[in-house]
């Protein structure tokens, strides 16, 4: 199974303060930094583009996993590619049929593709895509806000995948912190994006590293 990876949720950093706020979560441990990309179409709310990652990447030279929250991801892979982006995950349900070529597009211009579904589209959409894509992300809320509420009947599609795919990255996402990580770890998740769990902790590195152990843990059963 792939090494777990811990990526707190910019979403709920100080945005006057990105390069601080991003320095500082790989001080505590970040294994990547988690870029919620919002276009005000696909889900109810609009964040960061590509200009934002570009100006990231001139200060911190971490993993950027950017989660393309766009009615059109193919229009963006090339801005993001030159910006710095690091993972381009785009949604199955904006890309439908043309999602394999758009993860051939992303692969050629450098970067890793992975491939994220909402809580209510069926894990089933993304097994043709298996052989290509680098990871897929199980959302665990509705996509569009931080602070929500975990939707603990989408762990049932980690476990799907687990079986399916062991070898493959799965990324869960939308509000997990220390008190549900066991459920998403022990489906098989190995990817953790968390926002307000870790920017809202008064000791990030204690729950960078608690939420570390935990998939950890659960990879150990696995194992045996
Ligand atoms: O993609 C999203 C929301 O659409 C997430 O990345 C959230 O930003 C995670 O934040 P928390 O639920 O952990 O606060």
């Amino acid at each position: 199974m792939p090494s777990a990876k811990i990526a707190p949720s910019v979403l709920s950093s100080d945005f006057s303060q990105l390069a601080a706020e991003c320095k500082r979560m790989v001080e505590d441990g970040a294994d990547w930094l988690h870029m919620d990309v919002m276009d005000g179409h696909f889900v109810p709310n609009i964040t960061i583009g590509a200009p934002i990652v570009k100006s990231l990447r001139k200060h911190v030279d971490t993993f950027l996993d950017c989660h393309l929250m766009v009615t059109d991801p193919d229009k963006w892979v090339e801005d993001f590619a030159k910006a710095g982006a690091s993972m381009y995950t785009f949604h199955i349900e904006a890309a439908g049929k043309d999602s394999r070529a758009l993860i051939d597009k992303i692969h050629k211009l450098g970067m890793r593709a992975g491939v994220a579904v909402k809580p209510k589209t069926p894990i089933d959409t993304v097994f043709p895509l298996a052989d290509v894509m680098d990871m897929c992300l199980v959302m665990t809320v509705e996509p569009g806000f931080g602070g929500q509420k975990f939707m603990g009947e989408c762990i049932e599609k980690v476990k799907v995948l687990r079986e399916k795919f062991p070898d493959l990255d799965i990324e869960v996402d939308g509000g997990l912190g220390l008190d549900n990580i066991d459920i998403a770890a022990n489906a098989g998740a190995n990817v953790i994006v968390a926002g307000t769990s870790i920017f809202g902790s008064p000791d990030p590195a204690d729950t960078i590293s608690k939420l570390r152990a935990s998939v950890g843990t659960a990879q150990e059963k696995f194992q045996k």
